[in-house]
C-alpha cells in the first residue's frame, strides 16, 4: 500500500503578477516503509512539497493522499498523529523558554497520551539523549542535541510518515552523520516511512530507496538509488546534478 500519493500537485504563492508557481504538476508516490528523497537546486520547490503536505502552504491544488485518504484543506488533528515533520533548523523550531520535558510532555498531552512521564523518558532514550537532558532548555543543548529533541517531538504522536526537510544541513559536519544514522535506525525500529528533502545527493544515496529530481517546480525524473549510484540518470538536468555532486 502507498503511504503517500501526490497527484498533479500545484502550489503557488501570491496573486496575479506577484504569483510564484513553486510546484507544478508534481506526481509521485511513496510506499509504506519506503524512504523517498526530493533533490534539486535551491528554490526548485522541494520544501514547498513538504509544506503543502503538512498544511503549511495554504494555496494548492491537486490530490494529496495519506494511507489512501485524500487530505482535506484543513488538516484534522488525527492527521498529525500519522504525519509529522522535522525542520531544517533546530534553533528555530524549539521554543527558547520551553524545557525538553515541556516540549515532549505538551506534545504527548495534545495527542491524548497517558503515562506522559514514562513516554518522555522513552522518547529521550529513543533519540539517544537519555534522561539527563530532560529538564534542559534549548540554549543548554548543542545543535545536534536540539535536532534530537525535534526528532523526539516528531516521534511523540507515534506517526507513520515523517517529512524531513534537510534535517542535517544546519548542523556541524561532525554531527550530520550521527543524526542521519539515528534517523535510519528509527525508521527500522518504528517502521516509519520517510519523505526527505536534501540538496546533497550523498545524503539521499545513504538514506533513500528512491528519489525525485526537481527543477523549477517540476519533477523531471523519479529514479531509484541504485540508478543514482550507477549514475544512470536519463534527464539531462539529473545528469548535471549527479556530475556536480561527484
Ligand atoms: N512563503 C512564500 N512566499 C512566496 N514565495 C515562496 C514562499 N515560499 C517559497 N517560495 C518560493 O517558492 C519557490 C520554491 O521554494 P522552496 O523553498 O520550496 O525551494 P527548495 O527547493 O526547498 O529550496 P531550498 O533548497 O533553498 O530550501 C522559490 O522560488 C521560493 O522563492
Amino acid at each position: 500500500m502507498n503511504m503517500l500519493e501526490i497527484n498533479q500537485l500545484n502550489v503557488w504563492f501570491g496573486r496575479a503578477r506577484d504569483r510564484v508557481d513553486a510546484v507544478k504538476s508534481a506526481t509521485f508516490d511513496v510506499a509504506q516503509g519506503e524512504s523517498f528523497g526530493l533533490v534539486g537546486e535551491s528554490g526548485s520547490g522541494k520544501s514547498t512539497i513538504l509544506r503543502a503536505i503538512t498544511g503549511l502552504a495554504p494555496t494548492w491544488s491537486g490530490i494529496i493522499k495519506v494511507e489512501g485518504q485524500s487530505v482535506p484543506k484543513k488538516r484534522p488533528k488525527a492527521f498529525f498523529k500519522t504525519v509529522q515533520m522535522v525542520f531544517q533548523d533546530p534553533y528555530a523550531s524549539l521554543h527558547p523558554r520551553h524545557s525538553v520535558d515541556q516540549v515532549l510532555g505538551e506534545t504527548l498531552h495534545l495527542h491524548g497520551f497517558k503515562e506522559i512521564d514514562d513516554r518522555v523518558v522513552k522518547l529521550l532514550d529513543d533519540v539517544g539523549l537519555g534522561q539527563k537532558f530532560r529538564f534542559r532548555y534549548p540554549h543548554q543543548l548543542s545543535g545536534g542535541q536540539r535536532q534530537r529533541v525535534a526528532i523526539a517531538r516528531a516521534l511523540a504522536p507515534e506517526p507513520k510518515l515523517l517529512l524531513l526537510d534537510e534535517p542535517t544541513s544546519a548542523l556541524d559536519v561532525s554531527v550530520q552523520a550521527e543524526i542521519l544514522n539515528l534517523l535510519a535506525d528509527l525508521r527500522q525500529e518504528h517502521k516509519l516511512t520517510y519523505l526527505m528533502v536534501s540538496h546533497d545527493l550523498s545524503v539521499i544515496g545513504h538514506m533513500c530507496d528512491r528519489l525525485a529530481v526537481m527543477k523549477d517546480g517540476e519533477i523531471v525524473e523519479v529514479m531509484n538509488v541504485t540508478e543514482l549510484r550507477a549514475l544512470q540518470a536519463s534527464h539531462p538536468y539529473s545528469q548535471q546534478l549527479l556530475q556536480a555532486s561527484l
